[in-house]
């Protein structure tokens, strides 16, 4: 049983909160989209407006990506959000950041930086040894309990995640509160369930595919974005270079299990039957039968969205994680617009995905069960396996 702000004593306590507001960023390195920052509101100004000095953590992108940024912007935003007063920080342990910490008002919040810009919080940890790292063994002293709000992250096994708990008392946030409610309990959503797999991040789609059909909560498994491209190229599909050089550079070894998964599988994985090229700045849709295309295939075509549709539309539960599509351009969020529109005919929906989320907004989309704020995490916890940093809180 996870404790949550109900148990802490929060007055006066310097409270370490580890959130997830890793949001797509624009080419000039703002925030493109605040959807998780609003999401963490509740906490933050509960936590505030019980006199608690709120010490914020979170991370942003990965080492090397494009939305790897510092969190000032963040900080920026979370101020214009919560009625507490918040102020940013440039670094993440240490004396200068436990200074800050001991200097922070009653009821203000402090947004530490970026967790990734330090080395170990990219490697997975037993919370045991992860509560030896320097970030963990670097703020504890500084701290008198922790609370981890970071659904969204909570199937990563990094200090931030899980080595606190081991050194301080800690508590589920109202955001993870929430989601382990709505998601906690997938294998009593009504049947048959459908899971529609899109997005960019194949390896961990990969992985939620292979779990829910071998353990059957899956009974379909439709796949979109690049996640759909990869199935494609692994079924045989000539995409042409564009496109295949974006599957190999996003599924790595991954392909080898999508090609083991139609194996075996083949019946109940459902791939695009037509894709949407950019030509000359156009949309162009193009049968999966006519490619190669040398234009990259940027979202699933129309005939596909119909074909998941029937599908959805006698669905008990879908589960959705990842655009269809490139949505961030308009002639390519059609595919998402689309199929999740479709999807709202199931009896039961739950959408999981930071950019899911992100493109739900950006299209007007609602009218979904559940919206997670987690995509990997919220597609761990539906395949019925437990999540690192909760079992940490645990
Ligand atoms: N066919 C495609 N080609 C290239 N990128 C795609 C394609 N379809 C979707 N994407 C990209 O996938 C990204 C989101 O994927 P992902 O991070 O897995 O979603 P989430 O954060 O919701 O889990 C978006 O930036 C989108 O542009
Ligand atoms: O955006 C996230 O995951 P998601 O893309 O599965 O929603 C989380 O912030 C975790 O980020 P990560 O996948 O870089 O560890």
């Amino acid at each position: 049983m996870v404790r949550t702000l109900d148990d802490l004593d929060a007055a006066g306590a310097a409270v370490g909160v580890r959130v997830d507001i890793n949001s797509p960023i624009d080419d000039d390195g703002a925030l493109a989209d605040d959807t998780r920052l609003q999401a963490h509101v509740d906490t933050l100004d509960e936590l505030a407006a019980r006199d608690a000095r709120v010490v914020v953590l979170a991370h942003q992108g990965r080492p090397g990506s494009d939305d790897f940024t510092t969190l000032a912007a963040h900080a920026d935003r979370l101020d214009d959000l919560l009625d507490a007063p918040v102020s940013y920080h440039d670094t993440t342990f240490g004396q200068d950041a436990r200074d800050a910490i001991t200097d922070l008002a009653h009821g203000h919040v402090l947004v530490l930086e970026n967790t990734r810009f330090y080395s170990e919080e990219v490697m997975s940890f037993d919370p045991e040894v992860a509560a030896e790292t320097h970030l963990v063994t670097g703020l504890v002293p500084a701290l008198d309990a922790y609370v981890n709000d970071a659904f969204a992250a909570a199937h990563r096994s990094q200090p931030s995640l899980v080595g606190f708990p081991a050194a301080l008392p800690g508590y589920a946030g109202r955001v993870m509160e929430r989601e382990l409610d709505a998601l906690g309990d997938i294998g009593s959503t009504p049947t048959p369930r459908v899971y529609v797999l899109g997005g960019a991040k194949v390896d961990d789609s990969i992985d939620v595919a292979a779990s829910v059909l071998d353990s059957g909560l899956a009974d379909r498994v439709l796949t979109t974005g690049v996640v759909g491209n990869t199935f494609l190229h692994a079924s045989g599909v000539d995409l042409g270079p564009a496109s295949t050089e974006v599957v190999k550079d996003r599924a790595g070894e991954a392909l080898t299990r999508a090609e083991e998964l139609l194996d075996t599988y083949g019946d109940r994985i459902a791939l695009p039957v037509d894709v949407a090229v950019e030509r000359d700045d156009e949309r162009i849709e193009v049968a999966v039968e006519d490619l190669p295309s040398d234009d990259p295939a940027m979202d699933i075509g129309s005939e596909t969205v119909a074909a998941y549709g029937d599908v959805l539309d006698d669905a008990g539960t879908a589960i959705l994680n990842g655009p269809a599509g490139v949505f961030e351009m308009d002639a390519f969020s059609v595919g998402t617009r689309d199929l999740f529109e479709a999807a709202r005919a199931a009896e039961y929906t739950v959408v999981g995905g930071g950019d899911t989320a992100a493109a739900l907004r950006r299209l007007g989309l609602s009218g979904f069960d559940h919206v997670s704020t987690g995509g990997g995490a919220a597609l761990t916890l539906l395949t019925g396996e437990s999540l690192p940093a909760v079992e940490a809180l645990s």
